[in-house]
């Protein structure tokens, strides 16, 4: 790759990382890999749900999305040439297990087999995160996450994948930000598998949590050292305390206190009690869901900012929220609508490190999606390069403030299927030509790589 632009960091006043902190790139399976029916892979909720019209942007599917599963080479390659260090990879639980259960289809670990070579070739760790929202169709079929089996099924998936990649693979994440595929997938719908029933949102995330501690349990029978868990959280920023607790309770310590403190807050039990009486939770859930993990893996895009409102409706992506509004932030925003704070992370991390002190932190994903443009074969990417920059000043100084913060991976390598946005939002640090499948480093990724030469901005 030639580098048509460099970014010369000034030595003086450099922000200098700690020794050995891991830089790298994060993507997903369904949104870069394509080959959709290939080898054997069996259809997800998400193959399903792109199809559902109406559901994803322009009927947009991940039929064909980067065509990663026949690029890769050239993907790793772009890999080496940013410098990176590890690589955020999930695996389609489909592609090994079509059904969701039984022997795992040897073509489905030919592939992931031969990824991890060419990264190891190429001097890049891989990050493996084993479930990043493709959930086979069949197990939905059988009522997904909210039927308690799933979880059953997760632990012996996760133990195929060890035992093919457990001798190249050193880390380990269970899930990809559970409160998506519970709150987003079953309660407000705008994500596969698209269904609207708050009362089952909760036995799905805690049945997310289960498949967690149950998959936690088999890797480490079977010798992994380096396990975590992925979870997208958020500061709240409100004028008003009871507002904020109770969406830090629905977005955040829903997920953080089972898995490391071994209890659901109070709070949450109680606000959701109008949904659920929590049967599903059985004797030895929490023992298992709260199994040590030596790593928390930080999804952080922005804060969410709440204020107190009698009378309003339970946001749909927050059951139990009656009572809280969502004005939005006064901030610029990203193409998403999401407002850019970076002072967000640092709030976060270093909450994080008192609240649950003794996991170490990587940032497994931060990124920004712009309206790109290539321009003579380059792409002034300039607000997604300030974003990553404000954001990377953000966690040094969380680092400063005695975070043990190990790593931060920017999402995303490649631009890719967007969720329900389709191919229209752009987040990666490479753009996609998606008629040419070109692959074009933008600003962002010349200044990264600098970024990652120097440990530090
Ligand atoms: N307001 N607001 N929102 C902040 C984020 C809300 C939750 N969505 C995520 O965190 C997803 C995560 C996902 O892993 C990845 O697969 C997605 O491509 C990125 C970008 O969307 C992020």
């Amino acid at each position: 790759m030639s580098a048509q632009k460099s970014y010369n960091l000034q030595d003086s006043g450099v922000l200098r990382f700690p020794e050995g902190f891991v830089w790298g790139a994060a993507t997903a399976a369904y949104q870069i890999e394509g080959a959709a029916r290939d080898d054997g892979r069996g259809p997800s909720i998400w193959d399903t749900f792109s199809r559902t019209p109406g559901k994803v942007h322009a009927g947009h599917t991940g039929d064909v999305a980067c065509d990663h599963y026949h690029r890769y080479p050239e993907d790793v390659r772009i890999m080496g040439d940013l410098g990176l260090h590890a690589y955020r990879f999930s695996i389609s639980w489909p592609r090994i297990q079509p059904d969701g259960a039984g022997p795992a289809n040897p073509r489905g670990l030919d592939f992931y087999d031969r990824l991890v070579d060419e990264l190891q070739g190429g001097g890049i760790t891989p990050i493996v995160t084993l479930y990043h929202w493709d959930l086979p169709q069949t197990l939905e079929d059988r009522g997904g996450w909210t039927n308690r089996e799933t979880a059953e099924r997760f632990a012996e998936y996760a133990a195929i994948m060890y035992s093919r990649l457990g001798d190249r693979v050193e880390t380990w994440t269970t899930l990809n930000e559970p409160w998506c595929s519970a709150f987003l997938g079953y309660a407000s719908g705008i994500h596969a598998p698209g269904r609207t029933e708050p009362e089952v949102s909760f036995a799905a995330a805690h049945h997310l949590l289960l498949g967690h501690g149950l998959a936690v349990q088999a890797l480490r029978a079977a010798g992994a050292s380096q396990i975590g868990i992925t979870l997208n959280l958020a500061p709240v920023l409100s004028d008003d305390a009871e507002a904020a607790s109770i969406v830090d309770g629905l977005q955040n310590r829903i997920f953080l206190d089972p898995v490391l403190r071994g209890e659901y807050p109070a709070d949450v039990v109680e606000r959701a009690g109008r949904f659920t009486d929590w049967s599903f939770v059985k004797d030895g859930d929490l023992e298992i869901i709260s199994q040590p993990i030596d790593l928390l893996g930080v999804n952080y895009y922005n804060p969410q900012t709440v204020t107190g409102r009698a009378g309003e409706p339970a946001n749909p992506v927050y059951p139990g929220s009656e009572g809280v509004a969502f004005p939005g932030a006064d901030a610029p925003k990203t193409a998403m609508g999401w407002p850019v704070q970076p002072f967000g992370l640092t709030d976060l991390l270093v909450r994080l490190s008192h609240d649950y002190p003794g996991t170490p932190l990587i940032i497994t994903e931060n990124g920004a999606a712009f309206d790109d443009v290539v321009e003579d074969g380059q792409v002034h990417d300039v607000g997604r390069l300030s974003y990553l920059d404000g954001h990377l000043r953000a966690a040094h100084a969380a680092i400063e403030a005695g975070v043990d913060l190990r790593g931060y991976l920017v999402w995303s390598l490649l631009d890719n299927f967007e969720w329900a946005e389709g191919y229209r939002k752009r987040f990666g640090v490479v753009h996609v030509d998606y008629n040419t499948q070109r692959r074009t480093p933008k600003d962002s990724a010349l200044w990264y790589r600098e970024v990652v030469r120097r440990n530090g901005l």
